[in-house]
């Protein structure tokens, strides 16, 4: 078994030399040799590729809108956090996907109001 497609698309750790893959550079890039499950690969990456868009979409208005929250709190003299707002979204992401999800809510909340 391939571990290890390299960014250039030539396998790596198959005991071929990097470059020299005789299947051709469709299969190097899925990291198969079989042309079914290099289809499969395909149709399941073009999903990835478009959730991967929508996730970023969905980080950069999630970033404006808590900047917006922040600049129209500070502008009415207000804080500039409210930390129990940022335990409940900690603790939603928690309770949803686990140790991952604080991690992943940490890094939203940071992209909105910037490091502590
Ligand atoms: O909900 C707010 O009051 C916000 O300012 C937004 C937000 C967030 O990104 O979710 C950002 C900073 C606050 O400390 C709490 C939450």
């Amino acid at each position: 078994m391939t571990d290890v497609v390299e960014s250039s698309g030539s396998l790596a750790r198959n005991g071929r030399p990097a470059g020299a893959d005789p299947t051709g550079a469709a299969a190097a890039r899925t990291g198969t040799d079989d042309a079914a499950a290099a289809e499969r690969i395909g149709e399941i990456r073009r999903r990835i590729d478009e959730i991967d868009s929508t996730l970023i979409a969905l980080w950069q208005e999630r970033a404006a809108l808590s900047q917006e929250v922040g600049a129209t709190r500070m502008a009415s003299g207000g804080t500039r956090l409210v930390l129990s707002r940022e335990r409940e979204i900690l603790e939603r992401f928690r309770a949803e996907l686990g140790a991952d999800g604080t991690q992943l809510a940490l890094l939203l909340l940071r992209a909105g109001r910037g490091p502590l």
